[in-house]
């Protein structure tokens, strides 16, 4: 790939997190200067070019300090994708929405020519099957979002399309945006989904597969991503004619897949079995409605991390991929083939993996309460006698 980001100053917010710090490592080869903001620093340490400023999306005050003097922004921060994270709805819509407006109103102030946001498959699926979709597909209505994140990251979507085109302070031309709407992300050291799958695998809670196997769903190696935002950043020069300007790609690596199957090699390279137990999705989704009710009464005392939530359970089980044609076509996007060889190794090289059989006594509770979590939920299930 061409690409000339020389003398280019980029500005990467939640440039602290997994991607947006692959993202900047990967702009430090060719750029003059490249910021991460983030409200916490990066896990690894920072190379030599990149600057970290510790600061918050939802203080208008630190947004426009940071913005200052960039040329393109690439808008990553987020909050509540997963977990427990998804249950606080008012720290979502203050990070995802009043953050999105924040950085839009600064970059409008500051002259700032262009704005990547990183979106979601979300936007458009909201549960029902979608194959092969495009990006002609509406956004899902906001109200049938089961979780706020979800909502949220639709509504900052549609700011940053409609704010393409508004005019720069001190008539210095337009401001360009566009939306790159990821597929699950992976890649060594990933630190949102494969830690938790890796924890249920060792203390034996991946126990059972769930939904149909023929269900298809979508993931995107870091390394691809990072691909597509530095396409779509060039995508919305003059050079290129900003012909990704107030458009939306989807973005994965085009390779539809069961999501337990894509998980296989990581349980197997880390020596332990894959299991044989199927369930009705029906009854995981339940199973995850009560647990997001049950953090609903007592998350404010003990803020436990469910099992599941019921977005995890439809994104996970239900079929919705994407057609890669648009980005194709427009970005000049071509995947490259990854697997979840280097996943395991780095799991493998902190020390994970399946070393002695866990003791029979610990074994057999886990055993028990993975029953009695079933009965439960079975019966909860079951229409109540004489009513
Ligand atoms: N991880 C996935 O599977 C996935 C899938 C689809 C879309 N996305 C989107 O991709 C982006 C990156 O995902 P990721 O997995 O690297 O997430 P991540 O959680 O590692 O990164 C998000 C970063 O935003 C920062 N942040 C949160 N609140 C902030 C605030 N108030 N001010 C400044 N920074 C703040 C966090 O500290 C974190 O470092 C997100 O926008 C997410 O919505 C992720």
């Amino acid at each position: 790939m061409e690409v000339n980001r020389k003398d280019n100053s980029f500005l990467i917010t939640g440039g602290g997190g997994y991607f947006g710090f692959r993202l900047a490592c990967a702009l430090l080869k060719t750029s003059s200067k490249v910021v991460l903001f983030d409200v916490s620093p990066p896990i690894q340490d920072l190379p030599e070019g990149l600057i970290f400023m510790r600061a918050d999306i939802r203080d208008y005050a630190q947004v426009e300090k940071a913005v200052r003097g960039s040329h393109c922004v690439f808008h990553i921060a987020s909050y509540g994708m997963s977990g427990r994270e998804q249950l606080n709805r008012k720290l979502i819509e203050e990070v995802n929405v009043k953050g999105t407006e924040n950085i839009l109103r600064a970059c409008v102030a500051h002259s700032v020519p262009r704005l990547i946001y990183t979106s979601t498959f979300n936007v458009v699926f909201g549960g029902q099957e979608i194959k092969n979709g495009d990006e002609s597909l509406p956004y899902l209505p906001l109200h049938l979002h089961p979780d706020h994140y979800s909502r949220t990251k639709s509504i900052a979507e549609m700011q940053v399309l409609k704010a393409n085109n508004l005019a720069l302070s001190n008539s210095t031309g337009v401001l360009r945006t566009c939306a790159l709407r990821p597929a699950g992300i992976y890649g060594p050291g990933e630190q949102r989904h494969l830690p938790r799958i890796v924890s249920y695998i060792e203390n034996g809670i991946f126990r059972f597969v769930y939904g149909d196997p023929d269900s298809l769903v979508e993931f995107v190696h870091v390394d691809n991503l990072v691909s597509a935002h530095l396409l779509a950043a060039d995508a919305l020069t003059e050079k290129q004619q900003c012909r990704a300007a107030g458009q939306a790609y989807f973005i994965s690596d085009g390779r539809p897949v069961n999501n337990f199957e894509f998980f296989r090699p990581l349980v197997e390279g880390l020596g332990y079995s894959f299991p044989t137990l199927r369930l009705p999705i029906s009854m995981i989704y339940f199973f995850a409605f009560l647990t997001e009710m049950v953090h609903f009464v007592v998350g404010r005392i003990y803020n436990f991390q469910p099992l599941l939530t019921r977005t995890e359970v439809y994104k996970t089980g239900v079929t919705h991929y994407f057609s890669m044609r648009k980005a194709r076509e427009e970005l000049g996007y071509e995947p490259k083939l990854y697997d979840l060889e280097d996943v395991v190794q780095w799991f493998q090289a902190r020390g994970h993996g399946k070393k002695r059989s866990r003791s029979s006594i610990r074994k057999l509770i886990l055993d028990v309460f993975v029953v009695v979590a079933f009965v439960a939920v079975l019966l909860s299930c079951l229409p109540v006698v004489g009513q």
